[in-house]
């Protein structure tokens, strides 16, 4: 079976030529099996959210492959990568990045609709994940009124709304107290589980990396394997 994600020699430089050039990636390399669950760790400014956005489809790298599912999608053009990004990659940040002015129902119900799918279907989909997280008695709440814990599980349900098959996701418990997160992460890590979704997770918390399948460093413009 063909890995659900390859990057391979990613370069990135931002303002190239510039008196600004930053070069952030220098050949970075990396591989996702199936149902696998990768931990990505590495210092502040190292190059884990270009990585993520890279590997997202969010951001082109300046040199290197991109291949989703067996696929090179390094070359696709916008509108080809929009609809692969939104049915095969979920994604979750740091802050939940939650439409404010909608619901937490709505605001996963909207990428489903996008998507295709039925407002039936995508209201029962929605509200299952947020009982599968514990929120759904908070569906009719716009994120404002909901907790930092509570906002954070209304964007993990986001992020598997469309049931992708790649999850990333950018220190997802980052803003969170320490005993939130905890739980916060409890609950992610048992949903992927549960779906059998591969997830590349950036982390500064060692602990959380070490439940993971594996752990892999982001350090001078490289990607390698961690203890
Ligand atoms: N658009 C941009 N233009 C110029 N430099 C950028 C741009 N985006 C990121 N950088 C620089 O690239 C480097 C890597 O940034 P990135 O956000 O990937 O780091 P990170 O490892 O995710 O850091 P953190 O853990 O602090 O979020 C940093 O030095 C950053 O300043």
């Amino acid at each position: 079976m063909s890995e659900v994600l390859k990057l391979e020699k990613i370069e990135k430089v931002y303002n190239r030529g510039e008196p600004g050039e930053v070069f952030v990636l220098k050949g970075a390399d990396l591989a996702i099996a199936p149902g696998e669950v990768v931990a990505l760790v590495a210092p502040s400014g190292a190059g884990k959210s270009t990585l993520l956005h890279i590997a997202g489809l969010l951001d082109a790298p300046s040199t290197g492959r991109v291949s989703i599912g067996g696929e090179d999608v390094t070359d696709l053009g916008d509108r080809r990568r929009t609809a692969l990004r939104r049915s095969n990659i979920g994604f979750i940040y740091q802050f939940h990045h939650l439409l404010p002015e909608f619901t937490a129902l709505e605001n996963i119900v909207l990428p489903q609709l996008a998507n295709g799918a039925s407002q039936k279907t995508a209201r029962d989909r929605a509200m299952m994940l947020l009982a599968r997280v514990g929120v759904d008695h908070r569906a009719g709440h716009r994120p404002a009124e909901l907790s930092g814990g509570e906002q954070q599980r209304v964007a993990f349900c986001r992020a598997l709304a469309n049931a992708p098959e790649l999850l990333l996701a950018d220190e997802p418990t980052g803003n969170l107290d320490p005993e939130t997160s905890d739980r916060v992460f409890e609950t992610l890590m048992d949903l992927v589980r549960e779906t059998g979704l591969s997830a590349l997770i950036a982390t500064h918390n060692h602990a959380l990396a070490a439940r993971m399948d594996r752990v892999l460093h982001v350090d001078g413009g490289v990607v390698t394997p961690g203890s």
